[in-house]
């Protein structure tokens, strides 16, 4: 068996894990299901139940596989065809997972999952409930993007940013990304064959951005850049992400021995409160407010609640409850959270202090139009200099 000599413990301590294959891995390159290497899986993870480690698979190629069975060369490029697609080929994913599972006597779970599932709060807390649920009875959720209920504006895309929404959902001490690349490169091994390997970074670093800048591999859809947005994404819970080839032998179970194999980004924020991380991860907002300058400096430096006075305009249509931005006169966000008041009653009350509130509305429900305890801050240094200009 191979193993090399340069050790890590990212993954070795690992208690709860998330392991996400990639379309091209799943479909051999698009051929369809690749059974044996379901089957690897599947057996490495059997090994690390026995350990006593929780794992979660997120795993692609609904859609690759789906245009196997229906005999499509081409990608198709209508929605509706492609959520075909996904349908018909989700069927295989599961039929193959469960079958491979089985022969370790595990059970496995489908679970489809929309953005819209994580954005929304009560619903966040009950896929959260059914996962932790489905973990303790031993049984090994298999996630993927519910394809056939998203439209194009509203889908996450590629499972790489799912994975790392899923590494935040659970607390995942590690996401582990299994691609068709030894892990990140300087720039696309496909196209710089020179490219330097990158072993060990920090999650977040924008140089890496920069580094994955191309295209994936035509059947997967994220390429690279999509994975190290997810080891940044995943870092806000104390997620760290590595990034290796599934093709790799063992790669799980070596990894779990503490052998530093593929990318390693490492996490390195501090950790926020699950409600902040679910706020701080919300990736589409219901509408913004623009705050003077004052008010921001009150929400990003002094971390005080946002008051009604401090708004002069509002854009979008919310209600109370939703997750609205807060923008300086800029336009550069500073800060997000849990909006008090609907959109209208915003445009009521902004510039107004809050005394007056129940003068204009009728009725006051909060003095407060986001309470500090229900808001993230964003970038308070460069907003907070912008305020002082
Ligand atoms: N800096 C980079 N390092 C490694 N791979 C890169 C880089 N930039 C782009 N890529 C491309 O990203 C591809 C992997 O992404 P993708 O095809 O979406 O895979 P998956 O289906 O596993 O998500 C690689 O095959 C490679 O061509
Ligand atoms: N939900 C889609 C996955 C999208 C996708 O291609 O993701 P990936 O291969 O991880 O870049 C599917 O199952 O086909």
């Amino acid at each position: 068996m191979p193993t090399n000599t340069a050790t890590s413990s990212v993954v070795a301590k690992a208690k709860r894990l998330v392991a996400k294959v990639g379309s091209t891995l799943v479909t051999n390159e698009g051929k369809g299901i690749d059974l044996a290497a379901v089957g690897q899986w599947a057996a490495q993870i059997a090994a690390l139940h026995s350990q006593g480690r929780q794992v979660v698979l997120v795993s692609s190629g609904a859609i690759a596989e789906g245009m196997a069975r229906l005999g499509w060369a081409r990608r198709p490029s209508t929605m509706n065809e492609l959520q075909a697609a996904a349908a018909v080929g989700q069927m295989g994913l599961a039929q193959a997972y469960e079958a491979a599972f089985a022969k370790h006597d595990i059970r496995t779970a489908q679970i489809l999952l929309t953005h819209e599932d994580l954005a929304d709060r009560r619903r966040y807390l009950n896929a959260r409930s059914t996962l932790y649920t489905l973990l303790a009875l031993g049984v090994v959720p298999i996630v993927n993007e519910n394809d056939t209920v998203v439209t194009d504006e509203i889908r996450l895309g590629d499972n790489d940013t799912l994975g790392a929404l899923v590494t935040n959902l659970i607390e995942a001490d590690a996401l582990i990304i299994l691609t068709d690349q030894r892990g990140l490169y300087s720039a696309d091994p496909r196209k710089h064959p020179e490219a330097r390997f990158i072993d060990v970074a920090q999650a977040g670093d924008p140089a890496l951005e920069a580094m994955a800048g191309g295209a994936g591999s035509g059947i997967g859809t994220g390429g690279m850049i999509t994975k190290v947005l997810a080891a940044k994404r995943a870092a806000n819970s104390g997620g760290h992400t590595v990034i290796a080839s599934g093709r790799e032998p063992d790669v799980l179970l070596r990894l779990a021995r503490g052998e530093a194999i593929g990318s390693e980004l490492r996490a390195a924020l501090p950790v926020r409160s699950a409600r902040k991380r679910w706020l701080a991860n919300h990736l589409r907002l219901r509408g913004r407010v623009t705050l003077d300058a004052g008010a921001v400096r009150a929400i990003t430096q002094g971390h005080k609640s946002l008051l009604p006075i401090g708004v002069i305009a509002v854009e979008g249509e919310f209600e109370r409850g939703d997750v609205v931005a807060c923008v300086d006169q800029h336009g550069v966000e500073c800060g997000r959270g849990l909006i008090n008041y609907s959109a209208n009653d915003t445009r009521r009350i902004l510039r107004q202090p809050s005394s007056h509130i129940t003068e204009i509305l009728g009725s006051m429900s909060d003095e407060e139009l986001m309470h500090r305890d229900n808001m993230v801050f964003v970038r308070p240094a460069a907003a907070a200099r912008k305020a002082d200009s």
